[in-house]
């Protein structure tokens, strides 16, 4: 018998959830609220926020200002889950914001309420956000505060190029998508890809040029993965 890897229950599927153009309803504009909604729109989501204005905090008041989020003045009624996808509620209301979960749960409308565990979803986690890059730290509601302290130790252990790295791979695998196009060159593209980023190192990665790219990716066709120096080299 194969040893198949063992079930660990008890945590979360942690997804890259993609909101991009997206209904994102924010309940709520204080503290809490102004996280979220940042949140919402790194991820291009299309934000609304539900709150009176004399409830709204600095930041998310210059959110509405500079027209980033669009605002309803007043408190959370159900007709602005109308036209939610996902709902964030941040209010310092429990009785109220229950009801909204509840609302939530008739219309199957993902929400997440701050601070209420049995209330939620989705739980939101720690995040260190470096260009392309996000890493997300979740202790699945046991401890938020080491959540944070872990994160940041992930981060200082991090490379301060791998974001810069990151998205030069992203062009390059984009290119690489253009000169092999077939679908059926799938697993030969999947495994020279894998190949570039196992033996360049993160300088060579951060540092390749455009040329660079269109030099490496003229050895795609035989295989090879040459040293970026030779690549160079050609180019000359
Ligand atoms: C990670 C982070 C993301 C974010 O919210 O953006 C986040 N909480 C953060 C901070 C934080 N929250 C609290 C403290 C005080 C210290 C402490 O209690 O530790 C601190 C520390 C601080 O403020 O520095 C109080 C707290 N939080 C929850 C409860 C209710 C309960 O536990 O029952 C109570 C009241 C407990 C009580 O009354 O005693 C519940 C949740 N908080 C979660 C996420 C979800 C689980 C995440 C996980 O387990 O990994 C979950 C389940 C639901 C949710 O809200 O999504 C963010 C750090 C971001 C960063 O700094 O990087
Ligand atoms: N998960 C976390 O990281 C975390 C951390 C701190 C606090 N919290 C929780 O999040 C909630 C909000 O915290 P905060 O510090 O942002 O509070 P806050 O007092 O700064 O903000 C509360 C906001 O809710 C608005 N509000 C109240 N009732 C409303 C309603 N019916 N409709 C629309 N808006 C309404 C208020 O006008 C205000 O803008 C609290 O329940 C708190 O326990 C969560």
């Amino acid at each position: 018998m194969p040893e198949y890897p063992k079930v660990q229950g008890g945590g979360s599927l942690i997804v890259a959830w993609q909101v991009k153009n997206k209904h994102v309803l924010v309940v709520g504009g204080g503290e809490v609220a102004a996280g979220r909604i940042l949140l919402a729109l790194n991820a291009d989501a299309r934000v609304t926020v539900v709150c009176p204005s004399s409830g709204l905090n600095g930041e998310v008041a210059y959110r509405v200002a500079e027209k980033q989020v669009t605002h309803i003045d007043r408190n959370f009624e159900p007709c602005d889950l109308d036209t939610a996808d996902m709902v964030l509620c941040a209010i310092d209301d429990p009785e109220a914001s229950t009801q909204v979960w509840k609302l939530c749960k008739e219309r199957r409308i993902a929400a997440n309420i701050a601070d209420v565990p049995p209330e939620c979803d989705f739980y939101f986690g720690s995040i260190h956000r470096d260009g392309p890059l996000q890493v997300m730290v979740s202790t699945n509601g046991n401890g938020p505060k080491l959540a944070s302290i872990v994160r940041k130790r992930i981060a200082e252990a991090l490379p301060s190029n791998m974001g810069a790295a990151i998205e030069n791979v992203g062009k390059l695998r984009r290119k690489l998508r253009e000169v092999a196009p077939d679908i059926k060159e799938g697993p030969k593209r999947m495994k020279w890809m894998s190949g570039v980023c196992e033996s360049w190192s993160l300088d060579d990665l951060v540092g390749m040029t455009e040329q660079d790219m269109d030099g490496l990716l003229s050895h795609y066709q035989s295989g090879d993965i040459p040293p970026l120096l030779e690549v160079r080299m050609k180019n000359l």
